[in-house]
């Protein structure tokens, strides 16, 4: 029986301990900054149980006849591929693409993981039945798995072994025993870490041979004595009210400090140890990166299908549908979220399967790449977009919606805060909806998310070049250098 929301919610309240400014949350779901997140993610855990939409969100798994959520699934046709996009678009839909790890993200990873369990095996440590135990609990369980792979680093010019006395951050082992290892340090940026189940500690860059100390991977729970979380600023907290912030209110899915004190973890959970081409591999070699890539273009399409319906919405308000340079700038933005779309769908469409996979399929690598990059070139262009066909009325709104029912002002907010299409009320809590999703905090945090999430930009555009296209393209461009032309072009079949 899958676990329902209520289920997830009681889960959370296991003594974790985050500390949000200078003050130790005790139970995210009833804190002011965390409640309303944790509650939009046990609503997605509710959608399984739901008639409507359980059929989209899981699948029967043979093994243990029992259903299982689709983003655990291990694909083995372009038909499942596809099941498992409407799985992730139903759950983006829920928050309009605003949570960006909801749990298929990272489930999609651990199915990755679990394709590929040679990956883990072979050197001195041999994490491949580890692996595939992850697989099965938080496959059976339905578990919220967050993850924190990058490394904080005093020097970024050099590695995590150079850093120097005193500055030794990096997640490292202090002590092995029988049953384990004992490790200190930080990993940095913890989203959802908060809120999850599990948090898996790796690192996705690839580290330099002096790293042999802090090549390691395992999953820890947050109530592991030890642990520790600092949240980032709570948008939550600082929401007014769900008219006044609708989106920062419900959708801040938070981003913590993850910091290791002298932490136990069992050979058990160890996934890579001590091991730098394994902790490197486990991301790159099994098709983890592209599974979550799945999660994270479906989440940003429908991300863009939300803007694009407010820059519609904003249009009509305005009474600016007909005007030309409107309806120039709103076919831009349908024309991004189409462009959204089909690296979706093409990616899909171009499915690889290696023989090392053993039938598993994998997205199009190079049209995935490509989507990322997509994705961090026009999300500051559609936010940009959508601002100016608002003008100043994004700012002229009154601090509260509540403010309309003030004796002395409200007359005069509805009196010229209005278009002639809709209301001062209407108009008001539209424009905040808008000013949630392109000015506030939230948002700014959001276009930075769409810019990290997978890397800083040096590396997600350099890593297009790892493909083999650069030469492909090379060796066509060389044709006209010898005056030939070979039958079939680099894409031609
Ligand atoms: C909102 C948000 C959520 C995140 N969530 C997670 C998460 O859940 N788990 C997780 O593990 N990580 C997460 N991350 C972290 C993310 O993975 C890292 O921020 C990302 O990998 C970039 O690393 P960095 O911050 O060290 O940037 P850097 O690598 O330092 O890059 C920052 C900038 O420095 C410059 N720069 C640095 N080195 C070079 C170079 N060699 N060549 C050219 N320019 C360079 C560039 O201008 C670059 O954009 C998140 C990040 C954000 C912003």
């Amino acid at each position: 029986m899958m676990r329902n929301g209520a289920a997830y919610l009681s889960s959370l309240n296991d003594g974790r301990i985050v500390w949000l400014g200078q003050q130790k949350v005790g139970n995210v779901t009833s804190a002011a900054a965390f409640r309303n997140a944790a509650q939009s993610f046990a609503q997605l855990y509710e959608l399984s149980h739901d008639s409507a939409s359980r059929t989209a969100l899981t699948y029967l798994d043979p093994a243990s006849d029992t259903r299982h959520a689709l983003s655990f699934l291990i694909p083995r046709s372009y038909e499942e591929l596809v099941s498992k996009r409407i799985a992730h678009k139903t759950w983006a839909e829920e928050s309009f693409g605003f949570l960006g790890r909801s749990p298929d993200y990272m489930a999609s990873g651990i199915a990755g993981f679990a394709a590929r369990p040679d990956v883990f095996a072979g050197g001195d440590f041999d994490g491949s039945a580890n692996v595939l135990s992850l697989y099965r609990r938080t496959a059976e369980q339905n578990l919220f798995v967050a993850f924190t792979i990058t490394n904080p680093k005093i020097d970024k010019a050099k590695s995590l072994a150079q850093q120097g006395p005193g500055n030794d951050i990096g997640v490292r082992t202090v002590r092995e025993t029988d049953g384990g290892i004992v490790v200190s340090g930080a990993k940095s940026i913890g989203t959802a870490a908060i809120f999850a189940d599990e948090i898996i500690v790796g690192t996705i860059e690839p580290l330099s041979q002096d790293d042999v100390d802090y090549a390691l991977s395992f999953t820890v729970t947050p109530a592991t004595p030890g642990v520790i979380l600092i949240s980032r600023d709570s948008y939550e907290h600082a929401a007014r009210s769900r008219e006044d912030n609708p989106l920062s209110s419900r959708f801040d899915e938070n981003d913590a400090l993850l910091v290791l004190d002298n932490v136990f973890i069992p050979w058990e959970r160890v996934l890579t140890y001590r091991d730098i081409q394994r902790t490197f591999a486990m991301w790159w070699e099994t098709p983890a990166y592209t599974n979550m890539a799945h999660q994270a273009s479906v989440r940003f399409w429908t991300k863009l299908e939300f803007l694009a319906g407010l820059a519609s919405l904003v249009c009509d308000s305005h009474g600016s549908a007909g005007n030309p340079q409107a309806r120039a700038q709103l076919g831009r933005l349908l024309g991004y979220v189409q462009l959204a779309k089909s690296t979706v769908l093409a990616a899909e469409a171009g499915h690889e399967t290696k023989a090392e996979d053993d039938g598993v399929v994998r997205l199009n690598r190079e049209i995935t790449y490509a989507q990322r990059i997509l994705a961090g070139e026009i999300y500051p262009k559609f936010i940009h977009e959508l601002r100016m066909l608002c003008g100043g009325a994004l700012i002229q709104l009154p601090d509260s919606l509540h403010d309309l029912d003030h004796p002395d002002i409200g007359p005069m907010l509805r009196r010229f805060i209005r278009s002639s299409a809709q209301s001062a009320d209407e108009r008001i809590r539209l424009m905040k909806l808008v000013w949630d999703a392109t000015g506030s905090d939230f948002a700014s945090r959001h276009a930075h998310y769409e810019q990290f999430y997978q890397g800083a930009p040096h590396v997600y555009l350099a890593q297009m070049t790892f493909t083999g296209l650069a030469e492909k393209y090379g060796h066509f461009a060389s044709q006209a250098l010898a005056g030939k032309n070979e039958t079939g072009g680099p894409d031609n079949h």
